[in-house]
């Protein structure tokens, strides 16, 4: 591969859809990017590039596989030089009190060394804010948000420091926006104090890009830090204010030329934002609402109907099929099978779906859900992406190139992010 030059930055991302909204905010402030799936294999032809987000699909498992999984990431990208370490974690910080952002955080503190690590999950840009140590998704604190009904990570503490320290081996102090606002060197006076008194790592506070440029140019001090976009933004700044990087022309465009084909939307997400996008498409495209009673009792039934589905419509447009449900229809569910069996299988059924799709020829794919995203990018076998045009914040076209049949658009959105008239937004940048 052609990651020679040294990275300037390496990031870990806990999923598929939050390491695309990375490689989209890096890209866009000038990091020449790329989103390999897994730590690549040796022998992957990869442009030359600032920044590496190493895709894993460990948000939502047990925290000893996903340490193993983060750590060998972390070995790859610091092989390639990589200054600094970001373990990219979801802006509604989702994760259960059995959840892995803090043994991965600790982990890899352990194996890069350096003092307490700098925690933010802030994303002003698409409304995730920081005070006081209490996560708001726009006006409301995290655990009133449509967040508390997450499938998989309900949040019901917006208590963020409180949050960390039941996942952590270390103590987690809070940096607050008071001193963030007095600038880099009050960050690194406090960082320092809670360095003294044993403290691992630090939620630190942030409202605003002003707040995440400061943050970013302290965590540079240090091998490592966690957070979302928001964080990837204040690091990608620092790193071309200190002239560590030359802003790139990004060249996004030229990523989305057209690859023809039909395409499809996939939606396992169960968010807010995603049900309203869906309801949106229904005036647009053909939509199947999968039958998830039905597909738990026989999966491949279920698939055979979504693809005939799409067998009778493909050819005149997009198509849409669905797994998504209410909050109520997904307890409903859990409660008969068990919230991992349900997750897990819906996941496959949607995966099946996809492979299926491409079969038929799709090769401009839309996928809605972090955990849906990457079920159905393994099955596809995708081993890196590059970062086209932003379709909404955190959200870009992606182009899987060098596939056996040619290049494939993607779109992997955030259950939660985007507007409503997200899909026929992005298959408009698809082509
Ligand atoms: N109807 C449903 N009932 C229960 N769970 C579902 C249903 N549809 C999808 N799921 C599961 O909900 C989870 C949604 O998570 P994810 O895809 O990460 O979306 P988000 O990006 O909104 O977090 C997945 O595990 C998915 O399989
Ligand atoms: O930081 C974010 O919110 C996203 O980048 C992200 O990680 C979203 O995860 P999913 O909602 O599970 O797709």
């Amino acid at each position: 591969m052609t990651v020679g030059t040294t990275l300037a930055l390496g990031c870990v991302a806990d999923d598929y859809t939050g390491a695309s909204d990375l490689a989209n905010t890096l890209t866009r402030a000038g990091l020449r990017t790329v989103q390999t799936i897994g730590v690549p294999a040796d022998g992957l032809e990869l442009p030359e590039v600032d920044a590496v987000v190493v895709s894993l699909k460990s948000r939502s498992i047990a925290a000893d596989a996903a340490v193993a999984m983060a750590l060998d990431a972390q070995r790859w990208l610091a092989a390639r030089g990589a200054g600094h370490t970001l373990f990219k974690i979801c802006s509604t910080f989702d994760s259960t009190d059995q959840g892995n952002i803090g043994p991965v955080t600790d982990a890899l503190r352990a194996a890069c060394g350096g003092g307490p690590v700098l925690v933010t999950p802030a994303f002003p840009e698409t409304g995730r804010t920081v005070f006081m140590g209490h996560l708001f998704v726009g006006s409301q604190p995290l655990h009133e948000s449509p967040l508390k009904d997450h499938p998989l990570n309900p949040m019901r503490d917006s208590n963020l420091v409180r949050v960390l320290a039941r996942q952590s081996q270390a103590g987690v102090g809070l940096i607050d926006r008071m001193t963030v606002a007095r600038g880099a060197d009050a960050v690194r006076a406090r960082r320092d104090e809670l360095g003294a008194t044993g403290q691992g790592a630090a939620i630190i506070d942030a409202v605003a890009d002003a707040d995440l440029a400061i943050i970013g140019a302290v965590a540079l001090d240090g091998p490592l830090s966690t957070g979302a976009s928001g964080l990837g933004l204040g690091l990608a700044r620092a790193l071309v204010a200190s002239g560590r990087v030359r802003p790139a022309e990004n060249g996004v465009a030229d990523v989305a030329r057209p690859v023809g084909g039909p395409a499809a939307i996939l939606a396992g997400s169960c968010s807010k934002a995603t049900l309203e996008q869906l309801a949106a498409a229904e005036a647009l495209y053909p939509v199947l609402r999968l039958d998830t009673d039905a597909l738990l009792d026989n999966p491949t039934a279920e698939v055979a109907r979504a693809l005939a589905f799409a067998d009778a419509r493909l050819s005149a447009g997009p198509v849409v099929i669905a797994s998504s449900a209410t909050p109520e229809r997904v307890a409903a569910l859990q409660a008969r099978h068990g919230r991992e069996a349900v997750g897990h299988r819906v996941e496959q059924a949607l995966a099946d779906i996809a492979a299926g799709l491409t079969e038929r020829g799709v090769r401009r794919l839309v996928v809605a859900g972090g955990e849906t995203s990457g079920a159905v990018v393994d099955r596809l076998v995708v081993p890196a992406f590059l970062v086209g045009p932003e379709i909404a914040p955190g959200v870009p076209v992606l182009r899987a190139a060098g596939l056996a049949g040619g290049d494939r658009l993607m779109a992997l959105k955030s259950g939660n992010f985007g507007g409503r008239d997200f899909f026929a937004n992005a298959l408009a940048l698809m082509g």
